[in-house]
């Protein structure tokens, strides 16, 4: 790009050195510059990155943007000073990719729990249909079916404008977003034009980031907010009418309401809802008529989600008859109440609830066929270093289940002692046990179990890794939990070891 072009769009202090007449890269990793890209220098939470200027000069830096003093040689590279280097790249990045978003369709999903969800059954209904669809979250950056690896369920504003790019470019008509609260209130999101926000819900988490419920709900509403003030354009908000936040980010939003719920009235509302264990069938009652619902997924939480993706579709003008049999052929969002594929004799879901709503909407997808003689067993974890209050109110909800396990999820440098004991102060009964070490964990579920029980495995997900210390483990709920079943329950095995 032409340099001068590009630096037309920031403030700048002053430059030192002679800027070249144009640049291939734009990079905030010293580690991903290419030669005669721009290196620009953000001071991040654990290092600075003026400390890494020299790295990216020899990896072919040929400009480097910085707020502070850098040491390079003028002669082979230019320096612009900047006052604030996070405002910088929040501009140049959209421009240097020439505002991608405008290309396409753009849905934004915030909320605690069901961002993948929803995300991914907006995709996964696009592309039934045959249309070119990107989707980008916790499970990584889905482009048209080919999945790549992201660091953040909302990536940095580099890398979010790159992706949207990228879909762009590969002809994507419509590129959903998970959008979380540190994503928007850390502003990675800038330069990013949604189309349609959605609304799933708010509850407890992350309130060692946020500090107070308050806090959390409003930094959310930035979504809705900064839809803009623009109402020649055409957007829409989807809202949860069930869910009392909503008010609060109907109030945020200039643009039109599409609401959606079970319990209130909405225009997009479900009736006759019907749970098993091989998935959900409800009434839904639109704007244009009613229409029977048939999804493999599990849970009442999975028909809010469906209901969300419903109206984000319609309000970008899709066919509700397409919608509708989208949703038939949606499967499971990796790692979300997906069950084990097994012949032995336990029903054994993988999911990812790791915040306390969370637990108690997994463990009610299963709870209205479970029978009086079966067990739910329960095994959820939380973090170390990270939101402590949560942890006592994420047993209490655990509780619901018959036996329960409490152990670790990603204990980082935190003892199992403080985290196993705050969580036991929530034990609602003492069918429990405490296990610091999440695969010993694993085995004891397996070793309850007696034939026809049923395991959760909560709070992994689709993450196939357990962060102990500062490194990242293999780790499978699923892997060790089938292992440990064939040992008791197959009829004839024989170790291998
Ligand atoms: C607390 C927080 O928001 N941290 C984010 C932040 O990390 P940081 O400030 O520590 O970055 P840093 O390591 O100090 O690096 C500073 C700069 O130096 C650069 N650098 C670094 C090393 C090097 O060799 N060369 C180099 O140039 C880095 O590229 C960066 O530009 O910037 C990184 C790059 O954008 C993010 O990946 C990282 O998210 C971490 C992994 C994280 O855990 N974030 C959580 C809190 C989070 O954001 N979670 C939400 C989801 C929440 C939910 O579950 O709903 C999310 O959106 O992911
Ligand atoms: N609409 C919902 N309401 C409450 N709980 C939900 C909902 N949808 C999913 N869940 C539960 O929350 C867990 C996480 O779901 P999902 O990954 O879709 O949410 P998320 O918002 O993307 O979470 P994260 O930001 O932590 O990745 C699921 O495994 C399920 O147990």
């Amino acid at each position: 790009m032409d340099t001068e072009k590009l630096f037309s769009i920031i403030p700048i202090k002053n430059i030192k050195g002679v800027l070249p007449k144009s640049v291939t890269d734009i990079a905030v990793d010293s580690r991903a510059v290419s030669a005669g890209g721009v290196f620009v220098c953000i001071e991040g939470f654990t290092v600075d990155g003026h400390s890494f200027v020299q790295k990216a000069v020899d990896q072919g830096a040929r400009v480097i943007v910085a707020s502070k003093p850098v040491a390079v040689d003028l002669e082979k590279v230019a320096v612009v000073y900047v006052k604030n280097t996070d405002r910088a790249i929040a501009l140049l990045a959209p421009h240097f990719y020439q505002y991608p978003s405008k290309r396409m369709t753009m849905i934004g999903v915030t909320g605690t729990n069901g961002k993948t969800s929803v995300s991914n059954m907006i995709h996964t209904i696009l592309q039934h249909t045959g249309e070119r669809s990107a989707v980008t979250g916790t499970i990584g950056f889905n482009l048209d079916g080919t999945l790549m690896e992201t660091e953040n369920t909302t990536t940095d504003v580099l890398t979010t404008q790159k992706m949207i790019h990228q879909a762009a470019e590969a002809d994507c008509s419509t590129m959903t977003m998970e959008v979380s609260s540190h994503g928007l209130v850390e502003g990675r999101l800038a330069g990013t034009e949604f189309d349609i926000a959605v609304f799933t819900n708010l509850t407890h988490d992350h309130l060692d980031f946020h500090g107070t419920m308050d806090n959390y709900g409003h930094a959310k509403g930035l979504l809705f907010a900064q839809l803009g003030q623009d109402l020649s354009q055409r957007k829409f908000v989807v809202l949860n009418a069930d869910e009392p936040w909503s008010e609060r980010m109907e109030k945020m939003t200039s643009y039109p309401v599409l609401s959606y719920g079970i319990r209130r009235e909405a225009d997009f509302r479900a009736r006759d809802i019907v749970l098993s264990p091989d998935g959900t069938s409800f009434k839904m009652e639109t704007p244009v008529g009613d229409f029977t619902v048939r999804m493999n997924v599990i849970g009442e939480f999975n028909v809010y989600n469906a209901l969300a993706a419903t109206a984000a579709l319609f309000a970008k003008g899709m066919e509700m008859e397409d919608i509708i049999n989208g949703l038939s052929v949606i499967p499971a969002a990796k790692g979300r109440m997906e069950k084990v594929e097994t012949d032995l004799p336990l029903t054994i879901y993988v999911d990812y609830a790791h915040s306390p709503d969370a637990i108690e909407k997994a463990i009610n997808a299963v709870l209205p066929y479970k029978k009086a003689e079966q067990k739910l067993i329960f095994v959820i974890g939380t973090g170390g270093n990270r939101d402590r209050k949560k942890r006592p109110i994420m047993a209490e909800k655990a509780s619901i289940a018959d036996y329960v396990i409490l152990t670790t999820d990603d204990p980082r440098d935190e003892p199992y002692e403080s985290i196993l004991s705050e969580l036991e102060a929530g034990m609602a009964h003492k069918r429990y046990a405490a296990i610091g070490d999440r695969a010993e964990a694993v085995k004891h579920a397996v070793s309850v179990a007696d034939a026809g029980d049923i395991i959760i495995f909560a709070g992994k997900g689709h993450e196939d890794f357990q962060i102990v210390g500062h490194e990242k483990l293999p780790h499978s709920d699923a892997a060790i939990a089938l292992e440990e079943a064939e040992r008791k329950f197959r009829k004839g095995f024989i170790e291998t070891e």
